[in-house]
């Protein structure tokens, strides 16, 4: 037998190891392996995640892009333990999203995670002022009490007032503030039980562009200072602009992404460089972009060679490569 032939041992272990979820790292927060979420509505089945895979580090801070129902808020609501998925597996700071009891579900969503919706009106109740809003998720977790924990209470509310620039406004109701300053309570509700993960569904949805800005730096703050991992979806071309990752969605896959990395040259300018990946999934597949297969006319067949550190993807001309270069 030709030694080159996977045996039937190999190719056991290559389709266990196809088959198993993607262990998470000890610096994973988030990680989403082949998810899928299928809504069926008046007897019509709607894929809306279709394989999805996402690892957030912690501490990271990202930008989640794509069209209208590309599966961005499915994701989102699924992250936030508000969905459950349909198949594959979603682990969030050691929580399994799709194997937690209906006990663990509540804890998670009040300790694990913090969520910031578009909507402003959503994030706080009228009645309450900023900082009894802020305090409100700590005394629902059961941090209500005498002595120490009153007191521990007060002064998270305090840290946060002053964190996102708002400690003037604590004893204004939602009526009382302006959008943006809206938001900033609400990031502040988010964070109240200092939460490892912080989720934001279009925050800066209802806001012009300047204050939109502004809120976006809050984010920063929060990621920076209080130590939280960042997941904002965002149409706004600006916050994607601003972020060191953004991650598009399309067709319920995460199909690539964009790093930027901020370089400094020999005369100490600074300057932010950008690179575009697409994501391989295990099986070898790889999604082009669509604007590069447009610009070189490919498809249906492409044709593929192994170079020595890279692989080349040209259009199907059936000729012979060697005869091209020659
Ligand atoms: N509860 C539901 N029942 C049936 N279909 C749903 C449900 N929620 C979402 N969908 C469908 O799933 C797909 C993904 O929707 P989703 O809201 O996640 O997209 P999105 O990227 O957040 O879009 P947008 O940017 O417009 O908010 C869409 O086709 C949508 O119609």
């Amino acid at each position: 037998m030709n030694s080159d032939q996977p045996t039937y041992e190999d190719l056991r272990r290559q389709a266990l190891a196809a088959a198993a979820p993607r262990t998470g790292r000890a610096d994973t927060a988030i990680a989403c392996d082949r998810l899928v979420r299928i809504f069926s509505a008046d007897g019509v089945e709607v894929q809306a995640l279709q394989g999805l895979e996402l690892t957030v580090q912690r501490g990271d801070l990202v930008a989640l892009v794509g069209a209208s129902g590309s599966g961005k808020s499915t994701l989102l609501n699924i992250l936030a333990g508000l969905d459950v998925p349909t198949a594959g597996s979603a682990t969030v700071e050691g929580f399994d999203l799709l194997g937690m009891s209906a006990k663990d579900r509540l804890r998670y969503r009040r300790e694990a995670v913090g969520f910031v919706w578009q909507q402003t009106a959503r994030n706080l109740l009228p009645f309450l002022t900023a900082a009894q809003n802020i305090a409100l998720p700590m005394q629902l977790k059961g941090r209500r009490g005498r002595g120490g924990a009153a007191a521990r209470q007060a002064d998270r509310v305090t840290r946060l007032l002053e964190a996102l620039e708002i400690a003037d406004l604590a004893d204004r109701r939602p009526a009382e503030l302006s959008g943006g300053q809206q938001q900033r309570v609400a990031i502040a509700v988010a964070m109240a039980n200092d939460p490892a993960v912080l989720l934001a569904d279009e925050p800066t949805g209802e806001l012009d562009s300047e204050t939109g800005a502004a809120i976006f730096e809050a984010f920063r703050t929060v990621n920076r200072e209080l130590g939280a991992t960042v997941v904002i979806v965002t149409h706004d071309p600006l916050v994607a602009g601003e972020v060191r990752r953004t991650v598009a969605i399309r067709d319920g896959r995460t199909s690539s992404e964009v790093l930027r990395r901020t370089v400094t040259d020999e005369h100490g300018a600074e300057s932010v460089s950008e690179r575009e990946y697409v994501m391989l999934d295990r099986t070898g597949r790889v999604q082009l972009p669509h604007k590069f297969l447009e610009a070189l006319g490919m498809e249906h067949r492409v044709a593929v060679d192994l170079a020595a550190d890279h692989i080349e993807v040209r259009p199907d001309t059936a000729e012979d490569p060697d005869d091209r270069r020659a």
